[in-house]
């Protein structure tokens, strides 16, 4: 049976995480690119981990406020099927991404509380998808990918104008309340799934997408 939610594990940094995600049943596989990030990839090695990725999983391209010298070079160097904006970006650069690169666009918004929703809307009419994150903190160097969750219950039972994925904070241990709860179809997930920052650990991304999936985690001895 196919399951009705789609998971994403974001921040791959070793070839060896594309098929561990692969073989868990990532819909999506997500490529940092920001030299903060202790995710960050070049476009070498990720071009490299793109090319061994089955057609029918969608290779996502993580960029916080890039230019369009930077997407150029991007684009041209790593076969990309969605670029997510997870800076902050205005809906018009949304509008100007989408056109000049002719790929879907998932736009990420930090939401902390109930003066954060109103930008859903907004952007919901320009995005091709929306990426629910946690807010990250004021002195955070990275803008997600912090291993934070939000309230969940902030977004619980609303009306969504595109698809959306949840993210934040999920782990294998939360993952299956947050979809109760919010409703979520899609989820994504770098900190939850790794052993130490910025390196994925095979076990925890099956038991992340079984959780998610509510099937049964396979055990890797
Ligand atoms: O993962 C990163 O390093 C990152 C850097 C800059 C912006 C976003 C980043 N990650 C995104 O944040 C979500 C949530 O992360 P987490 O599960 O809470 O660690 C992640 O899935 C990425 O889409």
């Amino acid at each position: 049976m196919t399951s009705l939610i789609n998971v994403k594990i974001c921040g791959l940094t070793d070839p060896a995480d594309v098929p561990a995600a692969l073989f868990a049943g990532a819909r999506y596989l997500g490529f940092v690119f920001f030299e903060k990030s202790p995710r960050h990839l070049t476009f070498g090695d990720a071009a490299f981990m793109a090319a061994t990725v089955p057609m029918g999983v969608c290779k996502v391209a993580l960029t916080v406020n890039a230019d369009n010298a930077m997407l150029d070079a991007l684009t041209e160097q790593v076969p990309l099927d969605m670029l997510q904006l997870h800076g902050s970006e205005s809906p018009e650069r949304v509008v100007e991404v989408k056109a000049r690169y002719g790929l879907p666009v998932m736009k990420a918004i930090g939401v902390a509380g109930p003066e954060d929703l109103a930008q859903l809307d907004e952007y919901g009419r320009v995005a091709d998808q929306l990426l629910i994150d946690a807010k990250p903190p004021r002195d955070a160097v990275l803008p997600g990918g912090n291993g934070l969750a939000f309230d969940w219950r902030l977004i619980a039972g609303r009306r969504w104008p595109i698809p959306w994925m949840l993210a934040g904070g999920l782990t294998p241990e939360n993952v299956a309340e947050a979809i109760a709860l919010t409703g979520a179809r899609q989820v994504d997930v770098s900190s939850g799934v790794e052993s130490s920052r910025g390196v994925k650990d095979a076990q925890l991304i099956a038991n992340f997408c079984a959780a998610a999936l509510g099937e049964p985690a396979p055990f890797f001895d």
